[in-house]
């Protein structure tokens, strides 16, 4: 524990937010953009009791803030409730007397861009921070993929960058332990009656992550509708079978992917067949209109500056990746969903370093 001399303990938690997928890369590919998620967190340990709920006050301010989408209840929040699921993994059973997480969001809520995976991630974090617990970010990646079990967005949050991220073979014990249902991980509300039981711990070396390089030339457009889709509704649509023809398809471009999204210069014939995919884009297009004609008709012989462009993560954003023109690249997409009657908003990303903990006087 670090203290002012006075008892009290600052420091804050960095995530950045991420774009899952990159085309062919569906639960693989995960890249960290520079949107920052922020945790200011204060630990009064002067005080000897707590009025607040788990000994947790949490304030918020950023996206979503007057919709009431993100409660501000430590035993609902997402974020307190995985920092309390790593916790009582250690037989912590609420925060420390008295903690204060103010919340900086600026990460749009459910459109494709990792708020959740940034959520949990800084959740992990929070846990292992004011619990005083000595997790690498290896163990911490584990913790995290027992809440989101896809290990995209958390790969890219935790570590920063372009990431592959895969999951070991697990022993039929472990797999029965990362399967058990989310609600068991994550009690619902986590504050209810403590029953005092440890909750399932997760599996050592679950997920693994390997960083690929990325050329400095590109960024990252970010077209964001008006619109939400849940990850969860988004990933219901998906098929359980796939033709085989598909996933050679998509196997055929994620070996190119990386070493495309590497090299300098980037070479745009190659990065445009690399972000081709088969396996969830086009099943998606039911819950985001006008995204079909995007992706067929967005390429760099058409739009100068373009390499190539996607769905991001579950979307609804499309992410374009790009040298040069990034406003009329981002203009003729916005046009699309324009005619479908969508607003929407457009930024220019750039690859983002993973999650930091900097501590404040
Ligand atoms: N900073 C946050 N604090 C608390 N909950 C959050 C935060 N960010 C995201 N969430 C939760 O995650 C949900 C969005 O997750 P999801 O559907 O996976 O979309 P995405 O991760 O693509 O933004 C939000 O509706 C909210 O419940
Ligand atoms: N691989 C996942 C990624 C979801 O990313 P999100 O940012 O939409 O949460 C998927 O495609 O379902």
């Amino acid at each position: 524990m670090e203290t002012n001399g006075q008892g009290i303990e600052k420091f804050s938690i960095r995530t950045p937010c991420s774009s899952a997928n990159i085309g062919p890369g569906f639960d693989v590919i995960g890249l960290a953009l520079s949107i920052y998620l922020e945790l200011q967190v204060t630990v009064d340990h002067t005080k000897t009791s707590s009025e607040h709920p788990l000994n947790c006050r949490i304030t918020y301010e950023g996206q979503g803030e007057n919709s009431g989408e993100v409660p501000l209840d430590p035993a609902s929040n997402l974020i307190t409730r995985v920092a309390l699921y790593v916790l009582r993994c250690h037989d912590q059973r609420a925060f420390p007397v008295e903690t204060h997480v103010h919340i900086v969001n600026p990460i749009p809520l459910g459109r494709g861009l990792g708020s959740s995976g940034a959520a949990v991630v800084a959740g992990v974090m929070l846990g292992k921070e004011v619990g005083g617990l000595d997790l690498d970010n290896d163990r911490l990646f584990d913790f995290c993929l027992m809440i989101e079990r896809h290990p995209d967005n958390i790969g890219a949050a935790l570590f920063g960058g372009f990431v592959g991220t895969y999951l070991k073979p697990l022993s039929p014990e472990d797999v029965a332990r990362v399967e058990i249902p989310l609600a068991e991980v994550l009690p619902a509300p986590a504050g209810g009656v403590d029953t005092g039981e440890r909750p399932p711990e997760p599996p050592y070396g679950i997920g693994h992550h390997i960083k690929f390089p990325w050329c400095r030339q590109i960024k990252a457009v970010a077209i964001i509708p008006e619109f939400q889709v849940p990850t969860a509704k988004a990933r219901e649509v998906l098929p359980a079978n796939y033709p085989r023809q598909d996933v050679t398809f998509n196997l055929q471009r994620i070996a190119l992917l990386p070493v495309a999204l590497g090299q300098s210069p980037p070479d745009p014939e190659l990065i445009y067949l690399a972000m081709q995919d088969k396996l969830h884009q086009q099943y998606r297009q039911t819950l985001i209109p006008g995204l079909g004609d995007i992706v067929e008709s967005m390429s760099p012989s058409t739009q100068e500056g373009l390499l190539g462009v996607c769905l991001s993560g579950a979307g609804p954003t499309i992410l374009a990746l790009a040298t040069s023109n990034y406003e009329q690249i981002a203009d003729r997409i916005i046009e699309f969903f324009k005619k479908e009657g969508i607003r929407c908003q457009w930024l220019i990303l750039e690859p983002a370093e993973g999650t930091k903990v900097i501590r404040r006087d």
